[in-house]
């Protein structure tokens, strides 16, 4: 099975540390079942070198302390498989591309980070299987000891049983496998849910459609499934139990006439099948778990592999270094070209032939869907063109430059997301004198809370607001590039007014280049380029001349 190679694989030990347990359990279970036997038998121990309580006593100390390390070693070990498995999704997803990211899908990711939440039951049940394991192999062992014949019997039916677990449980893997699908679903749609709530609230047939015929739908068919594959575990178990009391049967009742077995070995036979009963329900009723987890760790691994595939950065090795002063951004024929799941041609972005130079302000404009925002992404390194080049101050980039190009720019996406830590580690105390210029520049002195224990400003603000407060934020970067998209989207007429004959004169002034994506065609006068997109292409690059601009803006 995956996790046992997974333990194999992450310790050299582990098979020792089996072998140990398996030593020691068969020695001090096998002792006690000896020593019970022999005290109903009222038989003296053969090997007794001690008193028997003391020598019964000491068996269960020896094998306290040696269980004890075995289990920590086994929680200890399991435990940093769950840490690694965690951490590894989420460090390959860190050195993924965007792209990579767009095609996983976010509820692929939580459901797999949900999968190795499971993993953290490993260790008890583990334990619990390998004690079991052990315990009934001393037990057949024993009793193919008393009579070769009965343990041979016992053995033949235990493989049988095996055969029909087996057998059931591939039938029931196949359902919780789609179970696992569902999930899957499920969580598309309660992302929906909970991301469209104020949607949802706007329209019954919405609301009732997405619950009834989506979430409700697909929790259904899981409960369907999950009943389904409840009862076949429960068949499974009540299967094992009663064959056992039948197997008890036949040890009373058929064998010491067919194997003629002298009374006090039957004693023996039903002492030790009672013995192992316990393990054995343990151990089928831990069948569920491990079918579970088999197909949680088959999914995890399936989605290392597919991270895998895509291309990844190396930022532990590489450190890409440009020159510190921004010269120029050279697009050289680059283009984009989205396709769908089967590599089918969507649409293409570009070719583009141009440069955009250090403290120029550009806007990019063009109507809906002309590719104003695939160049964003291009430009800001978030894709990597499918044709051509880019180079930042003549420097050609390649696949492993992209993360230290994009940490040369600014960015603010159209949805500006705000971080509810303050990841990048400005210093935003309110006696910071650069914040609360940049503050006050954005007029938002009344508005900012601060919250010294976190290091953080609070970002529950409008929409308006929030794009204020990125702006601060990329403003703080310290970068020679900024890049917008739609930024004054939702700014009031006054404040969209100061953002471009104010804020955007004063950026200039303070040497940055500036791309921003706009519909605002009242302030074109203020770039000193703008670019003009329709149907992925840059139908116009127009130089802005002063005089111009009222010209431009129709
Ligand atoms: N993830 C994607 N997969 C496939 N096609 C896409 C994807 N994103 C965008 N497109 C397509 O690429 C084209 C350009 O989209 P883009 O978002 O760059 O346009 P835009 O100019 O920014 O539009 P808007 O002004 O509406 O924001 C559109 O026709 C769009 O359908």
């Amino acid at each position: 099975m995956n996790f046992i190679r997974l333990l194999k694989y992450r310790s050299g030990s582990f098979f020792l540390l089996i072998a140990l347990l398996g030593i020691i359990n068969s020695l001090v279970f096998g002792s006690i079942m000896v020593f019970i036997n022999n005290v109903i038998a009222g038989v003296g121990l053969p090997f007794a070198l001690l008193p028997q309580s003391w020598l019964y006593g000491l068996l269960l100390l020896v094998s306290f302390i040696l269980n004890k390390t075995f289990q920590t070693c086994i929680a200890r070990l399991t435990n940093s498989i769950v840490y690694e498995y965690e951490s590894a999704v989420i460090d390959k997803l860190r050195v993924s591309t965007f792209e990579s990211f767009e095609k996983l899908g976010a509820q692929r990711v939580y459901t797999a980070i949900q999968d190795t939440r499971l993993l953290a039951q490993l260790p008890s049940n583990f334990v619990n299987a390998v004690n079991s394991v052990v315990i009934i192999f001393c037990g057949v062992a024993y009793m193919c000891w008393l009579s070769w014949k009965g343990g041979a019997l016992i053995l033949l039916f235990m493989t049988l049983l095996l055969i029909f677990y087996l057998a059931r449980n591939s039938a029931i893997e196949k359902q919780l496998n789609q179970v696992r699908d569902l999930q899957n679903d499920y969580h598309r749609y309660l992302r929906d849910f909970l991301n469209g709530f104020r949607e949802i609230k706007m329209s019954l047939q919405r609301n009732n459609n997405i619950y009834e015929h989506y979430l409700k739908h697909t929790l259904h068919r899981a409960r369907v499934l999950n009943d389904r594959t409840s009862i076949r575990y429960l068949i499974n178990e009540l299967t094992g139990n009663y064959s056992w009391y039948i197997v008890l049967g036949l040890i009373l009742f058929i064998m010491p006439q067919v194997l003629t077995i002298p009374a006090a070995r039957i004693t023996a036979f039903v002492v030790t099948i009672l013995y192992i009963m316990g393990p054995l329900a343990t151990l089928i009723s831990s069948f569920p778990f491990f079918t579970r987890l088999k197909i949680a760790v088959e999914r995890i691994e399936g989605l290392e592999r597919e991270i895998d595939t895509y291309p990844q950065y190396d930022l532990e090795k590489e450190t890409v270094s440009f020159p510190e002063n921004f010269r120029d951004i050279v697009f050289n024929n680059v283009g984009y070209e989205y396709k769908d799941a089967g590599g089918k041609p969507l649409f293409e972005v570009g070719p583009f032939n141009l440069s955009i130079r250090k403290g120029e302000v550009i806007f990019i404009t063009g109507g809906n869907g002309s590719g104003k925002s695939t160049f964003i992404n291009l430009l800001t390194g978030i894709y990597m063109p499918t044709q051509g080049n880019l180079l930042y101050n003549g420097q050609q980039l390649v696949m492993n430059s992209y993360p230290w190009y994009s940490n040369r720019l600014s960015a603010i996406f159209t949805g500006a997301y705000l971080f509810n830590e303050n990841y990048d580690g400005f210093d935003l105390e309110e006696d910071n004198r650069v914040l609360q210029k940049y503050i006050r520049m954005m007029e938002l002195e009344s508005i900012v809370r601060f919250d010294s224990a976190r290091k953080t400003i609070d970002n529950k603000l409008s929409m308006g607001q929030r794009k204020r407060l990125a702006l601060i934020y990329a403003l703080m970067e310290n970068r020679d590039v900024i890049v917008l998209d739609e930024w004054a989207a939702e700014q009031d007429p006054v404040f969209r007014a100061y953002f471009y004959e104010q804020i955007i004169p004063v950026l200039k002034q303070m040497k940055k280049t500036v791309i921003a994506v706009t519909h605002d065609d009242k302030y074109y006068g203020q770039a000193d380029r703008i670019l003009h997109f329709d149907y992925g292409r840059v139908i116009k690059d127009i130089k802005v001349q002063p005089v111009a601009h009222s010209a431009l803006a129709k």
